[in-house]
């Protein structure tokens, strides 16, 4: 199999030559598998102890023990590898020592994957005020969350065993991914799992704003008959306008045309249009022309207050107004004068600047200093970020972070991180005695393969793949003819070099 990924450093590395163990300066390219690990792959029957240690830059972390283990998440899926030997379950620590913490009503799915593994797992169903977060996250190995939990520098900081963090959600803006990056701590997210749920509310927001539902229904519950067809339309003939064409804007722009929308997208890449969907060149473009105007695209700096006064004004007067992005996308003062002034005809919002924690009577100007003004205005319906709600897709999400969650921490992938390399190597087999996985998360600088794999040149590197992201690096290596007194001396050895942010080794 050749060689699937090389990082930069490895190339300016005088690399000794990894696959007998012994330096070779000319040999510049260490033994390195494309193989990808399946799913199937990483759940495997066989389970064996397996030493690993937690590890920060700057505190001692978790030592684990070396006692015999043996767990009962017995998978159905035996699969069998290249070799035809099952695959080997790898286990950094002992099952009961992994400390997982999911914030924010994860689903079950998801919790059942974890527990199944032996894991310590203590789900809460809201999100935690920073001050209890830090005291909370302390002492956990991973930590699972959807979009309320703010993890900055300051949370990261205090949580000196955290070597993954999984977003049970699309949005990864919560999280400083640099700082994380920087600290070893991988982070993954479930990329399009609810992609469909937001489109169809949005589809859902956009025949309610047409019809005043949201009105209607509210003069109802207060026993109010308003029959009006004044100002109400049919969607079908009007033009949806959606800003970035992802994968929300992308469904969405499927669904709207079936209900004989005209649909017109603006996005900062170049992307093929669906059914008869066309791509504009400005935003001021398809605020020009669109009916419904949709947002989204991701919280990034060159998206805050993306809508604001000038895109309001540039807006058709008439026209609807749906955020279910981020709440920093829209200028909230400036929705609520287009509205007052009859600029916009109605708006949905699904998301705000600043989101309670939990459920409860939180929206007021406490919250926001607008809330009060915006729940007075006609048309405008109000959500608390529920685009991604439904039990589909709640359900999916708990399966797919959980998946990566169990991958990384057993077996050290990072396929699917979305601030870390992807690396992956072939799983070991239970004919593979004597084996061990090395990972090296370490800075990005010139020379650092070559020190690490000096300390593994008493072995036999099987397989090697390292990749780089910026200022970091993730190396992994299965070696051979480990005994099991020379894993802490390995251990030490690669923990002493100086540009290791994490070492960690599975057995
Ligand atoms: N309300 C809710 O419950 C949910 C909200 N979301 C939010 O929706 C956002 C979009 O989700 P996806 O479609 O999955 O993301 P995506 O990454 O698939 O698509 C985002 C699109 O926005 C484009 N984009 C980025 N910056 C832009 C700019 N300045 N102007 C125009 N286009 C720009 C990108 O090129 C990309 O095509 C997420 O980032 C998340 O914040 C996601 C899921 C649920
Ligand atoms: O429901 C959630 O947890 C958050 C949904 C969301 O905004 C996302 O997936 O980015």
């Amino acid at each position: 199999m050749p060689v699937s990924a090389l990082t930069e450093n490895l190339k300016r590395d005088s690399q000794p030559d990894v696959s007998n163990g012994t330096a070779s300066p000319s040999r510049d390219i260490p033994v390195s598998s494309g193989q990808s690990l399946t799913r199937e792959v990483s759940r495997s029957l066989q389970t064996r102890e397996s030493f690993s240690f937690g590890t920060s830059p700057d505190q001692q972390r978790h030592r684990p023990s070396l006692a015999n283990t043996s767990h009962g998440s017995a998978s159905p899926h035996l699969t069998r590898t290249m070799t035809g030997a099952p695959p080997k379950k790898l286990q950094p620590f002992r099952e009961q020592d992994v400390k997982i913490l999911l914030l924010e009503n994860v689903n079950k799915t998801g919790q059942d994957i974890l527990r199944q593994q032996g894991y310590q797992v203590e789900a809460l169903k809201s999100s935690l005020p920073e001050d209890q977060l830090i005291e909370k996250i302390k002492d956990v190995h991973v930590l699972g969350i959807r979009s309320k939990t703010k993890l900055n520098a300051r949370v990261l900081s205090a949580a000196k065993n955290l070597i993954v963090v999984g977003c049970f959600c699309i949005g990864t803006n919560q999280v400083d991914l640099k700082y994380a990056a920087d600290h070893g701590i991988c982070v993954f997210n479930s990329p399009f799992s609810n992609s469909r749920s937001v489109a169809e509310l949005v589809i859902a927001e956009i025949i309610s704003l047409a019809r005043q539902l949201g009105d209607r229904s509210n003069e109802m519950h207060a026993g109010t008959w308003n029959k009006v067809s004044s100002k109400c339309w049919e969607v079908r003939g009007k033009t949806l306008g959606i800003v970035g064409y992802g994968h929300i804007g992308s469904q969405l722009s499927v669904l709207a045309e079936s209900f004989g929308m005209r649909v017109i997208y603006y996005d900062v890449t170049n992307l093929m249009a669906l059914g008869t969907a066309h791509q504009v060149s400005s935003l001021d473009e398809l605020l020009k022309t669109a009916d419904f105007v949709t947002l989204h695209v991701p919280e990034i700096p060159e998206t805050k207050n993306m809508i604001s006064e000038k895109q309001f004004e540039n807006m058709k007067t008439g026209s609807y107004l749906i955020n279910a992005s981020r709440g920093s996308v829209v200028d909230i003062p400036a929705l609520i004068e287009a509205s007052r002034s009859g600029k916009i005809a109605g708006a949905a919002l699904d998301v705000y600047p600043s989101e309670p924690a939990g459920n409860g009577d939180y929206f007021n100007n406490e919250l926001n200093s607008w809330c009060e003004g915006l729940r007075g205005l006609k048309n405008i319906i109000l959500t608390p970020h529920i685009g991604g709600s439904t039990e589909e897709a709640q359900s999916a999400i708990g399966i797919e972070v959980a998946e990566s969650l169990v991958r990384y921490v057993n077996e050290g992938v990072t396929v699917g991180a979305v601030n870390m390399p992807e690396v992956t190597l072939r799983s070991l087999t239970m004919d593979e005695a004597d084996h061990a996985r090395v990972v090296f998360i370490h800075q990005n600088v010139p020379g650092v393969l070559g020190r690490v794999n000096k300390v593994l040149s008493d072995h036999n590197v099987d397989k090697q793949m390292s990749d780089s992201r910026g200022d970091m690096a993730y190396m992994m290596a299965d070696i051979s003819n480990v005994r099991q007194g020379e894993i802490e001396t390995l251990y030490k050895d690669l923990e002493s070099l100086k540009e290791r942010i994490i070492t960690r080794i599975l057995y």
